[in-house]
């Protein structure tokens, strides 16, 4: 009835046979994944959908019969769920059910103890973590890649066939063009936008797409309506966080859709976060105007039923959208997508990992349904499918059912590229001396203050708890340390309402002032949020994974800007993670800075140096904060 009882100590230990570098600080160890790596991966994308809601405040909001939007949870499913967790919770546990119930708390309760605590889950979480699977083998982590060819599709063994199938399309660093060279192929208007509002010049991403797209999209568009998005095909890119990707899928569509001439819905966009529903529109707003578009946004405040009414009202040409809310408005025929001919994907391997209400599934359904009136065959609809870490080796974008896919990618050996102007810092700190972590982290923050005050820090920990923990102590810290002027200290956690939790976020984005800003928060900033000012990311717990860490750094070097990401990594284990599970997926640009180790036994590294007074400073602090958190 239950998954199989996790067993840590049978770690799934995949044997490496190929040679490959040894890296100078590693001894040849066989790779190492827990059994449920790559679960968690998948249920970390889960469980910040429920930190979501719950750090934002979505439930509290929903009207009556509305859906948990980020979770993407119909009312009818959660009210299910509840039920059966009340069930499970409530029901007195009779005599022939204490064995296994007391065997499925163990279960959890061990796989808690393994699993980092950022991914403490709601109950929802819980329920699907207890998958109703018949007693079979768990599923085995995929393969691990073998790192040591050239061959950047070196790691083809478990990539899906749509991946494999994809035309490859290589761009690199180098490949910068001004926008007025796309004179020929753009709307006026529309070129006039682009450089008033965002550049004079192109992204590597938006040089290769628009190099390679926009001739099909100008030819097709005016010569077969029909057949324009089979001439096109579907479009794969994974291109480094900060890229510029938004522009990148925005100015193929407002170039298309530009000259329609009445308003259909042509053009859905989901995304994974309401954060980024309003960021995506603010990005479309801006090369819209001047055209007589109508973008729509899913307003998740809104209750299902307004938003039925709005979309019958005016039916936009482009509509933004989280998966949840998508589900429900094609259920309750809001929208149609007979008309459909872009469908968007943005952090695509996160939304893919969004199994709530099967929503992919849905949404093709919906498709089929709609188009069956107009055009049954394949390649009705461009998909467009983006993110910085895309899903290359689940069967997950074989359900997008891609049609001519073209890939567009970097030449690299690893899984993932950081942006060039990235400079990475490990801080090496004893397992001795892990109780002065926060005193270690006042001293950078002291550090990063006489560098800079316009420094801007986001500091990301593994829960709300620790969200709140730590700001709390910081806080603490630095009145006793006399700091407190020079730093504005704000966490984002469940104590706060969502109003005050967007407030904190907005004003982080804002900020100016005589103190440098500091952002402790979770994992569910980590994804998309562009606030160009962030200087500094803070690894203050380690990430779970390398794809984690991607998006983490990300938040920073955007836009070509330079940026510094410091990792706090205690003791041998979370070195060894480091390099074994994260470094080992990442690739630097040609250019770009190698990390930097600072060793907790250099002398200079003044930062994990601690004197008398300051020992007996800090215990007062971690007293202090026992009245307080
Ligand atoms: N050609 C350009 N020149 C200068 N800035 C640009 C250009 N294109 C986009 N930008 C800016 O770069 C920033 C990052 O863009 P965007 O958010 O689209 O990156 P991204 O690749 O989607 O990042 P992430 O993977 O983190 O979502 C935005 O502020 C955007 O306005």
């Amino acid at each position: 009835m239950f998954a199989q009882r996790f067993d840590p100590t049978k770690l799934a230990v995949v044997d490496s046979n190929e040679e490959k570098p040894i890296r100078k600080e590693e001894s040849p160890l066989e790779k190492v994944i827990p059994l449920k790596r790559s679960n968690e991966v998948e249920s970390e994308d889960k469980s910040e959908e429920e930190e979501e809601e719950e750090v934002y405040g979505l439930q509290e909001e929903e009207a009556e019969n509305d859906i948990d939007m980020e979770s993407g949870m119909s009312s009818y499913e959660e009210a299910r769920i509840e039920e059966a967790t009340e069930k499970t919770v409530s029901e007195p546990v009779t005599g022939k059910h204490d064995s296994v119930f007391s065997r499925f708390q163990q279960t959890i309760s061990l796989q808690d103890r393994f699993k980092p605590d950022d991914l403490a889950q709601s109950d929802e979480d819980n329920m699907s973590e207890v998958e109703q699977r018949p007693l079979e083998q768990i599923p085995q982590p995929a393969i691990v890649r073998n790192l040591a060819t050239n061959d950047n599709t070196s790691f083809s063994s478990d990539k899906s066939t749509a991946w494999m199938n994809s035309t490859k399309i290589y761009y690199d660093n180098s490949m910068i063009k001004p926008y007025d060279t796309y004179g020929s192929l753009l709307q006026p208007k529309l070129l006039q936008n682009i450089k008033k509002y965002f550049s004079q010049e192109t992204f590597p991403i938006q040089t290769i797409l628009l190099d390679t797209i926009l001739p099909l999209i100008n030819f097709s568009w005016s010569s077969t309506k029909k057949n324009f998005t089979r001439r096109v095909g579907d479009i794969l890119v994974n291109a480094s966080t900060g890229s510029g990707k938004t522009l990148a899928y925005s100015i193929p569509i407002i170039q298309t859709l530009s000259n329609r001439k009445i308003n259909k819905l042509r053009c859905l966009i989901i995304v994974p976060t309401k954060m980024l529903i309003h960021q995506v529109f603010e990005t479309l707003q801006k090369l819209s105007s001047g055209t007589s578009l109508v973008i729509s946004t899913s307003k998740l405040e809104n209750s299902l039923r307004e938003e039925h009414s709005r979309l019958l009202q005016v039916e936009p040409d482009i509509l933004i959208i989280t998966p949840g809310r998508l589900v429900d408005l094609l259920s309750m025929k809001s929208i149609s997508l007979k008309n459909l001919k872009f469908l968007v994907l943005d952090e695509a391997d996160r939304l893919l990992n969004q199994s709530f209400q099967n929503w992919s599934e849905e949404l093709l359904h919906s498709l089929n349904n709609d188009k069956s009136q107009v055009d049954t065959l394949p390649g009705n609809v461009v998909k467009m499918v983006f993110s910085a870490t895309l899903t290359t080796n689940t069967e997950k974008l074989n359900t997008l059912r891609l049609y001519n896919p073209k890939l567009f990618l970097t030449q690299s050996v690893k899984l993932y590229n950081l942006p060039k102007k990235l400079q990475e810092t490990n801080i090496c700190i004893p397992t001795a001396k892990s109780l002065y972590k926060p005193l270690f982290l006042l001293h950078l923050l002291k550090k990063k203050v006489q560098e800079s005050i316009d420094n801007k820090i986001l500091i990301f920990v593994k829960s709300n708890e620790a969200s709140l923990r730590l700001a709390t102590l910081l806080s603490v810290m630095a009145e006793k340390f006399n700091s407190s002027t020079s730093l504005l200290i704000n966490s984002i956690n469940s104590n706060n309402t969502k109003s005050q939790n967007n407030k904190i976020v907005n004003e982080f984005g804002q900020n100016k002032g005589s103190s440098m800003h500091i952002l402790i928060t979770t994992d569910l900033m980590s994804r998309g949020i562009d606030i160009n000012s962030i200087t500094n990311v803070i690894n203050y717990d380690l990430p779970i994974s390398s794809q984690q860490y991607v998006h983490r750094v990300g938040r920073t070097a955007r836009a070509n800007m330079d940026g510094n990401a410091i990792n706090l990594l205690v003791g041998k284990g979370e070195r060894k993670f480091w390099n074994q599970q994260i470094d080992e997926d990442l690739s630097r640009d040609v250019d770009g800075h190698e990390v930097m180790a600072l060793e907790s036994d250099d002398p200079t590294n003044e930062i994990v140096v601690i004197n008398e007074d300051e020992d007996s400073i800090y215990k007062e602090c971690l007293f202090a904060l026992k009245s307080q958190v």
